[in-house]
């Protein structure tokens, strides 16, 4: 993905001004990449445009060379908010279901398909619970697996975690991690959690506001498969928290 001059206003902003403006930076295929910057910066605004939700003003989005200009079939997206993204009339294994009917897998192909991604997110016995009879963790590995059933090569996440509760939080990311191994998806990871955004990505990018704009691309070299409590006592992860947390603050 290269983003390139990346510039938006929402109609009617005080004075035209961009919540975005010139922004640039790439994602290798297969790349984790974490953004993080103080709150109101425009990361979900970023989300949405990469999304094809929203229109840049100038500049332009490139998948694989291609320019985005829509929702691009190959994308996965997940929401913070489960409860409103999930639809709460239709069972677990129909609203993973939804996912292939928007990208128009036939009907006998998907049932196969759902069964293996609730598997991957370990949820393997939810199929005909609702989205009411779950907890909030198992409601966002059911958004998870909704995204990832018809096998996106990006995947965008708008603080997936936030609502959730440290052990719960820690148990998905492992999760994520774990299915981001096995099917490889470039996941673009917003996220408020410095500790989190450490944790997951290849790579940390931080944003600054007024207008949003990539200040510093923060490389993680800790090795692979990552441990919640290995990892971050490692003193290489205490240094990037320092480095990350001594730039947001600078902003
Ligand atoms: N639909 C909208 N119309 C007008 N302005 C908006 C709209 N959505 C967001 N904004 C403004 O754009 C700016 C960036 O918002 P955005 O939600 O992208 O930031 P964020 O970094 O994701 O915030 P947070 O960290 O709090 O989740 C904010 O000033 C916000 O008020």
């Amino acid at each position: 993905m290269e983003v390139t001059g990346l510039t938006y206003a929402y109609p009617g902003a005080a004075g035209g001004r961009p919540v975005i403006e010139d922004l640039s930076f790439s994602v290798r295929p297969g790349e984790f990449v974490c953004v993080v910057g103080p709150s109101g910066c425009g990361k979900t605004t970023l989300l949405r445009l990469l999304a094809g939700l929203l229109r840049p003003d100038a500049g332009e989005i490139r998948v694989d060379g291609t320019v985005v200009n829509g929702p691009p079939e190959d994308l996965g997206f997940v929401f913070q908010d489960h409860a409103r993204a999930l639809l709460p009339w239709r069972t677990a294994a129909k609203n993973v279901e939804f996912g292939l009917e928007a990208a128009g897998v036939p009907r006998r192909l998907r049932g196969p398909m759902v069964q293996d991604v609730l598997r991957r997110v370990h949820l393997p016995d939810v199929e005909r619970l609702y989205p009411g009879q779950m907890s909030g963790g198992m409601q966002q590995r059911l958004q998870i697996a909704r995204a990832l059933v018809a096998r996106p090569s990006i995947l965008l996440m708008d603080e997936p975690f936030a609502a959730l509760d440290a052990l719960t939080r820690f148990a998905l990311e492992d999760g994520l991690l774990e299915v981001w191994h096995e099917l490889a998806p470039t996941v673009l990871f917003v996220t408020h959690d410095l500790d989190e955004a450490i944790y997951l990505a290849d790579r940390v990018v931080v944003l600054r506001r007024n207008p949003a704009n990539v200040v510093r691309e923060v490389p993680v070299a800790l090795e692979r498969p990552r441990d919640q409590g290995r990892s971050r006592a490692q003193d290489e992860f205490v240094r990037l928290r320092f480095e990350l947390f001594e730039t947001i603050r600078s902003l």
